[in-house]
């Protein structure tokens, strides 16, 4: 029998950056958020079975039930089986380099990575607009990993609006705390009643909504948002703990990491208007 393998990135994306305008009655935010993705991430191995099983390789600190990677491919199966196309079972292994709990998105950019690649090993049977209906409920950032280019994002992150970013470089330093997205949604302090954006907007202009409530409970945030501004104009991604400082070239992103103390954790990446999945895969919008 002939097993077909794959691989793709699982890439990293930032919020340049997230307004908080109004709360639904089910708990979830209405946020206008500019995404993009990095050309840094996750890399993950798909390998077919002979049976249906989904067999994924043990993540320190994740039961393998609430593995985004194996709810994906569990949810994929079923979709295909209530549609009765035919599908297999598959080996996953992952390296893992995004931090989790980061505002990098990383257990969602697996989990539409998954969705991705199965599809296509699977013959293609579902629509990016399919999968990122089914990817929602696993996370609000699966779909616009999904639909694979920079996007302004409204609603709660779902309804996308492609846009074309210029290429910077970034220095993404962690702090090395874990901040739950969950735990900063609820918090009575969070900015929640900013305005739309206006017709025409620039990025430079805009902010983190989360990034005042955060820095005031996590001392170390601030601390790293401090330092990073010395260097570039910088902000919080996501709910954090990740801040970013955007640069015109790799060698001045580089010349900051080397300063970086020893504490943080800090990568270089640049930015990219097509998500490297979609690049690794050959999917096109
Ligand atoms: C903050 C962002 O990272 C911006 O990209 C995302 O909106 C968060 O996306 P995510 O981690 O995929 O979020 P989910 O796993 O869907 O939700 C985690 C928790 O965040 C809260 N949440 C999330 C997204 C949103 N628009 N409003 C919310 O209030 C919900 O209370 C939820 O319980
Ligand atoms: N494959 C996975 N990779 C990372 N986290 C996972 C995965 N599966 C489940 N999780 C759980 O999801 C939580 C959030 O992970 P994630 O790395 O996506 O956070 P994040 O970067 O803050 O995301 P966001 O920017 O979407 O808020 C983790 O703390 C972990 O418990």
């Amino acid at each position: 029998m002939n097993l077909e393998t794959l691989s793709a990135i699982a890439p990293a994306k930032l919020n340049l950056f997230l307004h908080i305008t109004g709360r639904r009655d089910d708990g979830y935010h209405e946020l206008e958020t500019l995404f993009t993705f990095l050309n840094y991430g996750d890399t993950l191995h798909f390998k077919e079975r002979p049976d249906q099983e989904i067999v994924v390789a043990p993540m320190p600190g994740v039961a393998n039930s609430d593995n985004l990677i194996y709810r994906a491919a569990r949810m994929l199966q079923q979709r295909y089986e209530e549609l009765g196309y035919a599908h297999k079972g598959v080996d996953i292994s992952i390296d893992k380099v995004l931090p989790m709990g980061g505002g990098v998105g990383g257990g969602s950019s697996d989990a539409a990575t998954t969705l991705l690649a199965l599809n296509k090993m699977w013959q293609q049977r579902l629509s990016l607009a399919q999968l990122a209906e089914l990817g929602v409920s696993l996370g609000a950032d699966v779909p616009v990993f999904i639909h694979g280019y920079s996007a302004l994002a409204r609603g709660i992150g779902e309804q996308l609006h492609t846009v074309e970013l210029p290429e910077r470089w970034y220095l993404v330093v962690h702090p090395q705390v874990h901040i739950s997205t969950a735990a900063v949604f609820t918090h009575p302090d969070l900015i929640r009643d900013s305005e739309k954006l206006p017709e025409q907007w620039q990025v430079a202009e805009q902010r983190n909504d989360c990034e005042p409530l955060v820095k005031k409970l996590y001392s170390e945030v601030e601390k790293t948002l401090m330092w990073l501004l010395k260097y570039a104009p910088s902000r919080m991604t996501g709910t954090g703990a990740c801040c970013f400082a955007e640069f015109e070239n790799e060698q001045a992103a580089r010349n900051a990491l080397e300063k970086l103390p020893e504490k943080w954790h800090g990568f270089i990446a640049k930015n990219l208007n097509k998500s490297p999945a979609h690049t690794a895969l050959g999917l096109e919008k």
